[in-house]
């Protein structure tokens, strides 16, 4: 496969059950195939999309000892800003060519779950940057959690068999900055080569190039979504337990050529993560005699928790 399909939500949400059925075929072939699907038809309004960039360009645009102040020691870059070269992808010594910034959860009704995340953050400098970020967050999330109830569908689980792993689920929303580029950066790209941690990752801000997506046959093909298109790829908590059924395909966000070192990219991936407690132990469904078990029964927290030390996120 050398494109990422499309498929529209809508269809899913139509009412209609040959749609819904189609939507479902479509987006388990591209993850069993690829692991990506732009997604038209999801649920955030141009003026969120439009409010949510200004806000966040205009928070990178802040002087770097006012972003400092948000950088919260001790939580593994979990909530708030996290500094330009901090991250670096598993396995790579160069950090990553970016800065970024998490929104958490927003625990409204479960007090004992409230006290297991950090807080958010807010910033003080920005009237709207919090409550736009909040917004962004619950679209984003809701979305998310019709595709889930699509892959559950293809997976032969009840349709909301992920409902209640993802509620109050510890999902990220991380828009990234990254600037321009000043000077050689040897051998650091914006993003290298990775799988994400998560069940699935929907990313805003694909539009431009840079985004590039590992095939089967090993080509780095471009990932470049309509102005109306949502990125959506499968991660490697939902690839465990599928027992990579579903491909938690690598990606990786290259540099641009150096006629265009002088412009900023921004993209915001919204990080799909259930409860701590959901076990990611292979699906029975998905073992059989030509697949047999791939991966250790593990917890979503204890798999997270390896990850982000891997990532040089926490010590
Ligand atoms: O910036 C992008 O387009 C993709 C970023 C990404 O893959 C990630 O943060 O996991
Ligand atoms: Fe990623």
């Amino acid at each position: 496969m050398n494109s990422i399909p499309s498929v529209n939500l809508k269809d899913f949400t139509s009412g209609d059950p040959v749609r819904k059925q189609q939507f479902v075929d479509q987006i388990g072939k591209a993850y069993e195939e690829i692991g990506f699907v732009a997604l038209k038809g999801h649920l955030l309004d141009d003026s969120l999309v439009d409010n949510l960039y200004t806000e966040i360009k205009n928070f990178f645009s802040l002087p770097l000892e006012t972003k400092h102040k948000y950088e919260i020691p001790g939580i593994g870059g979990q909530r708030g800003y996290v500094s330009f070269g901090k991250e670096s992808a598993k396995g790579k010594k160069e950090g990553d060519l970016k800065e970024f910034w998490h929104f958490g959860q927003y625990v409204e009704d479960d007090a004992e779950r409230a006290k297991e995340y950090p807080e958010n953050v807010n910033v003080n400098e920005l009237a709207k940057f919090n409550q736009v970020g909040k917004e962004a967050y619950q679209r984003l999330e809701e979305t998310a959690k019709y595709v889930l109830r699509a892959l559950a569908l293809h997976l032969g689980l009840e349709e909301t068999y992920f409902d209640n792993y993802i509620h109050n689920g510890n999902s990220i929303l991380r828009p990234i900055h990254y600037p321009p580029i000043t000077q050689e950066p040897d051998n650091a790209v914006r993003a290298a080569a990775h799988g994400d941690i998560n069940l699935i990752t929907l990313l805003m801000g694909a539009q431009g190039r840079g985004l590039q997506v590992q095939n089967n046959a090993g080509e780095w093909i471009d990932a470049i979504a309509e102005p109306d298109e949502l990125m959506i790829n499968v991660g490697d908590m939902l690839s465990r337990h599928t027992n990579n059924k579903l491909k938690s395909t690598i990606h990786r966000v290259i540099n641009p050529p150096k006629e265009l070192w002088g412009t900023s990219r921004y993209s915001i991936p919204f990080f799909m993560h259930p409860i701590s407690e959901m076990k990611l132990d292979v699906l029975d469904s998905c073992v059989d005699d030509k697949n047999p078990k791939q991966f250790d029964d593990i917890t979503a927290g204890q798999f997270l928790d390896e990850r982000l030390r891997e990532l040089g996120l926490k010590k």
